[in-house]
C-alpha cells in the first residue's frame, strides 16, 4: 500500500538529517516541503516568530495542540531549559506515530511528551493525569475552529496563569476569525499580531500572541 506524504517526510529525515540534531531535522523537513511536497509545518519564517515567543516565555511547561509530523515539537523543545517539558497533543494515530519517530530521531524525546487523543479530552486531564499546575506557553496549530473552544477550556480548567503566553498559527490563512475576535475582545488577553507568510509559499499569513492577564 503506497506511503503517505507524512511517511515520505519522515523517511527523507531519517535518510538525510543528522540524528540527535534538532536543527538538522527542522532544516531537512523545510527542504523537503519547499522543494518536493508542501506540508503544513509551521516552517522557518513563522518558526522564527515561534522561537522568539518561546524564548520570551522561557516555559517550564509548554503545550502544543496539533503535533502533526513533530516539526514544531522539535522546534519548541530544542529551546527548553533543563527540566522543562513540552506536552504535545495529536489525535491522528498515523501522524502521532510519525511525530514520535521524528522527535526521537531529533533527540528531544526526554523533553517531549506526545499525548494521543482529541484536545478536548486531553486538556481536562492535564492537571491530574499529567501533573500540570499551570501552562507557561501554548502553541495552537490544530484545526482552526478548535482554537477558541480550547482557549476557553484551558481557562475553565485553570491551566492559565497571569502571564501565560498563547501563540496561534494561521491567523490569516486558513484563518481563525472567531479566535481572533475572541481574544482581541476579551479583557483577559493582551494581543499582538505578527505578520508573516504561509509556510513554503509567498502567501500572506500571521501569528497572534495572546498573553493571559488573569
Ligand atoms: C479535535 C482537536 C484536535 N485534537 C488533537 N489533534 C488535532 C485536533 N485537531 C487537529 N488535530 C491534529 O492537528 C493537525 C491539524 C492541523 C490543522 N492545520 C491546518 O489545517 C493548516 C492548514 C494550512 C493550509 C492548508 C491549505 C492551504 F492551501 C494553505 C494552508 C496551513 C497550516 O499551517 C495549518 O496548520 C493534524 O495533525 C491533526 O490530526
Ligand atoms: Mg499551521
Amino acid at each position: 500500500m503506497n506511503q503517505s506524504k507524512e511517511q515520505r517526510i519522515l523517511n527523507f529525515v531519517l535518510q538525510n538529517a543528522v540524528r540527535g540534531d534538532p536543527c538538522s531535522v527542522m532544516d531537512t523537513i523545510d527542504k523537503y516541503c519547499s522543494q518536493k511536497e508542501w506540508a503544513m509545518n509551521v516552517g522557518n519564517e513563522k518558526g522564527l516568530i515561534l522561537d522568539k515567543t518561546v524564548e520570551e516565555a522561557n516555559p517550564s511547561v509548554a503545550l502544543e495542540l496539533g503535533t502533526y509530523c513533530g516539526y514544531s515539537a522539535v522546534r519548541i523543545s530544542r529551546l527548553l531549559k533543563a527540566g522543562a517539558r513540552l506536552l504535545t497533543v495529536e489525535f491522528n494515530p498515523e501522524f502521532a506515530a510519525i511525530a514520535k519517530q521524528m522527535i526521537e530521531f531529533a533527540g528531544v524525546q526526554d523533553k517531549v511528551k506526545l499525548l494521543e487523543g482529541p484536545s478536548e479530552e486531553i486538556i481536562p486531564q492535564l492537571k491530574k493525569k499529567y501533573e500540570v499546575d499551570t501552562l507557561d506557553f501554548v502553541f495552537l496549530d490544530h484545526w482552526k475552529d478548535r482554537y477558541t473552544p480550547d482557549t476557553i477550556l484551558l481557562q475553565e480548567c485553570n491551566l492559565l496563569r497571569k502571564g501565560s503566553i498563547l501563540l496561534a498559527d494561521n491567523i490569516i490563512f486558513p484563518g481563525a476569525p472567531d479566535f481572533l475576535n475572541y481574544v482581541r475582545k476579551s479583557p483577559h488577553f493582551k494581543c499582538t499580531n505578527y505578520p508573516s507568510h504561509l509556510e513554503y509559499m509567498q502567501v500572506e499569513d500571521a501569528m497572534e500572541k495572546a498573553v493571559f492577564l488573569g
